[in-house]
């Protein structure tokens, strides 16, 4: 199962032309406007004034982190803030490394090229990009066997903006070649309010501040969720004539069946299969995602890291195991009290 058939409401990726339209909306257009990841924020700011001080395309960024953390913005960001075309492709649609070839020859002096999912682009087109990012040339291959020879192509500079949420796949080299690697972080309460709150104001819809610290914290420390709750919410005031307060919210999230904890469908069954079915581990992570008839990759990527932040999971040289809060939250007791805590182990 991709992350498209998790459940409707907090899977992670746009469902429809009216989620990416609503999501386009709301996308903040500078630094200044993106709330939260300080860090990540400043980091970006030197890069780009050092590289507009000088004259010169910026290094190329990777930016890691589970889904909906804001990647996409930041290369949008990125693109606006030095005022330079931005490209966009993904991993998936680069199968082959003509494809690669296709779209680094068309891209103009100092254009931003984002590619989203670059660790799911082909091997080949990989090897191709290293020397596209260092010198910014490709060798095109033409013909085959013996009678094979490398034409070089000389590029226009360029950015590569490319985002993971799987940074450890990357290749060393491809790693290596990017100036500068954000780490994008789930963001606290604070931080998922003020996301809200700006999304409300700009879909005109009054709430109070209860109603907000309430979504905020059922999103899973994920920005693409707190804007899709809000929209719920937001639904559910419409069709009952109601305010967008705290009674609306309960509703709202009970009717779409929103843990309080912001727990979706596929964390909630990895924690009942590793509580019921292990007896909350230790237990590998493939073992897990079989279980639930997941791929390992979604759980990996898009389950466990949150799951972790909360403190539901630990993870130790044997695997994935149930922490005390993980018991509790289910309501459940541990068959057994040996070696159950990742604290314990
Ligand atoms: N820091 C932020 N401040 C305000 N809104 C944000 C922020 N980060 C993300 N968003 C909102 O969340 C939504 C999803 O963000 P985005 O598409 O950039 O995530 P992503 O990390 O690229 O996700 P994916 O990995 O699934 O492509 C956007 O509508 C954007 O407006």
């Amino acid at each position: 199962m991709s992350p498209d058939a998790l459940d409707p409401l907090l899977r992670p990726v746009p469902e429809s032309e009216a989620e990416l339209a609503f999501e386009g909306a709301l996308r903040p257009q500078s630094l200044s406007e993106f709330v939260g990841q300080r860090k990540v924020r400043g980091q970006l700011e030197l890069l780009l004034k050092a590289a507009a001080l000088q004259n010169r395309t910026p290094d190329h960024i990777l930016l890691a982190g589970p889904p909906g953390l804001g990647k996409t913005t930041l290369a949008m960001i990125v693109a606006h803030e030095s005022g330079r075309p931005l490209r966009m492709s993904s991993g998936p649609a680069i199968q082959h490394a003509g494809d690669l070839a296709a779209l680094l020859s068309s891209l103009t002096p100092g254009e931003i090229l984002f590619i989203d999912e670059i660790h799911r682009m082909a091997r080949s087109a990989e090897e191709m990009l290293y020397l596209a990012m260092e010198d910014f040339r490709i060798d095109i291959m033409v013909g085959k066997g013996a009678g094979a020879t490398s034409i070089p192509l000389e590029l226009a500079p360029f950015t590569l903006v490319g985002a993971t949420t799987r940074s450890g796949l990357l290749p060393n080299p491809l790693r290596d070649r990017f100036g500068f690697t954000a780490h994008l972080e789930f963001y606290d309460n604070a931080e998922l309010e003020q996301v809200l709150r700006r999304a409300a104001q700009l879909l005109e819809l009054p709430i109070d501040g209860r109603a907000l610290a309430e979504i905020a914290g059922r999103c899973r420390g994920t920005p693409r969720i707190a804007n899709r709750l809000l929209r719920r919410v937001r639904d559910y005031a419409l069709v009952h004539g109601s305010d967008a307060g705290l009674t609306a919210v309960h509703a709202a999230l009970e009717l779409y069946d929103v843990d309080p904890l912001g727990l979706d469908r596929l964390d909630r069954a990895v924690m009942e299969i590793l509580l019921t079915r292990f007896d909350g581990g230790p237990v590998g992570l493939n073992t897990l995602a079989v279980s639930v008839g997941e791929e390992s990759e979604t759980v990996e990527s898009v389950v466990e890291p949150f799951l972790v932040r909360i403190g539901l999971i630990t993870r130790t040289p044997r695997g994935r195991v149930a922490t005390r809060e993980a018991w509790q939250h289910f309501g459940l007791t541990p068959r057994s009290q040996e070696g159950l805590f990742g604290n314990d182990l």
